[in-house]
């Protein structure tokens, strides 16, 4: 079962070949991780995923492409977080997760009970309910994200893709991020995040290794050809190890 089905053969900005050859099935109802060094093309194959760049293929959401589907239907279904989002900064925390309700309701109608309920439950899972009032620009980068991560949850789609969701979080909030994707993935959502924290990225269900543009490999965190293809990408200063049954990644 694929959630969506990436087939690239080019994407290219100012005639440099970002990303080529892809050919990526995100399964459905799990959590892939896409890791991979500085310049891999990460964020640009996920914002190519999610329609927000043109390239040479096709993507299939759902079996159908991109392209096709009518866009507030398809952003109920595709939530994304990207990467240093600006411009709400002066909008209130609570009306930045209320964006993420606007494919729900008919064009400049006003938030529904069942909107609010949404936003107040995506902000109690984040902890960012109490800065409801505040606006966005005041926050910290960690406060900040969290509000962000909320407003995509609000979404309540069935497939969401997140770049570096965990920038800026303090070590119990990335805990808490892992325990909302572990929820969303158990209702039987798909969650795509680009990760570089490798250790986390190992707790994922499915990893996808990127290098120079491409995929570099794909498959199970545990397993010891994924563990020597992260070895190869990243270089011998990656120490892959095995703590209290939990894979990690440490340089050395
Ligand atoms: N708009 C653009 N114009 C030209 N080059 C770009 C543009 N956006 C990205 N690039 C280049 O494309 C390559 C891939 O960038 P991308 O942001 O996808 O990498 P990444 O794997 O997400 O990197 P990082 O881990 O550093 O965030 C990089 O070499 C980057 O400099």
């Amino acid at each position: 079962m694929t959630a969506l089905h990436a087939r690239i053969r080019h994407l290219r900005v100012d005639g440099r070949d970002l990303v080529h050859d892809i050919d990526l099935r995100l399964p459905r109802g799990r959590w892939t991780a896409i890791v991979g060094p500085n310049g891999a093309g990460k964020s640009t194959l996920l914002r190519a995923m999610a329609g927000l760049q043109p390239f040479e293929g096709e993507v299939l959401l759902d079996g159908r492409p991109l392209a096709q589907w009518p866009s507030r239907e398809r952003a109920r279904h595709l939530a994304w977080m990207g990467q240093q989002e600006t411009g709400a900064d002066d909008l209130t925390a609570l009306d930045v997760v209320l964006l993420g309700r606007l494919p729900h309701r008919p064009w400049l109608a006003p938030p529904t009970a069942a909107d609010r309920a949404a936003a107040h439950a995506a902000m109690q899972a984040t902890q960012s309910w109490e800065w409801r009032d505040r606006r966005l620009g005041s926050l910290s980068g960690g406060e900040r994200q969290r509000v962000l991560l909320a407003r995509t949850l609000a979404v309540d789609a069935p497939l969401t893709l997140m770049d570096e969701p965990l920038a800026h979080l303090d070590p119990p909030h990335q805990a808490d991020w892992m325990a909302v994707v572990r929820q969303r993935v158990s209702a039987g959502h798909s969650v795509v995040s680009v990760l570089h924290e490798l250790h986390l990225a190992l707790q994922a269900d499915h990893l996808v290794l990127m290098a120079h543009g491409t995929l570099a490999h794909t498959g199970a965190p545990a397993d010891p050809d994924t563990h020597a293809a992260l070895q190869l990408v990243f270089g011998p200063r990656l120490h892959i190890a095995q703590i209290d049954g939990r894979w990690v990644a440490l340089p050395l």
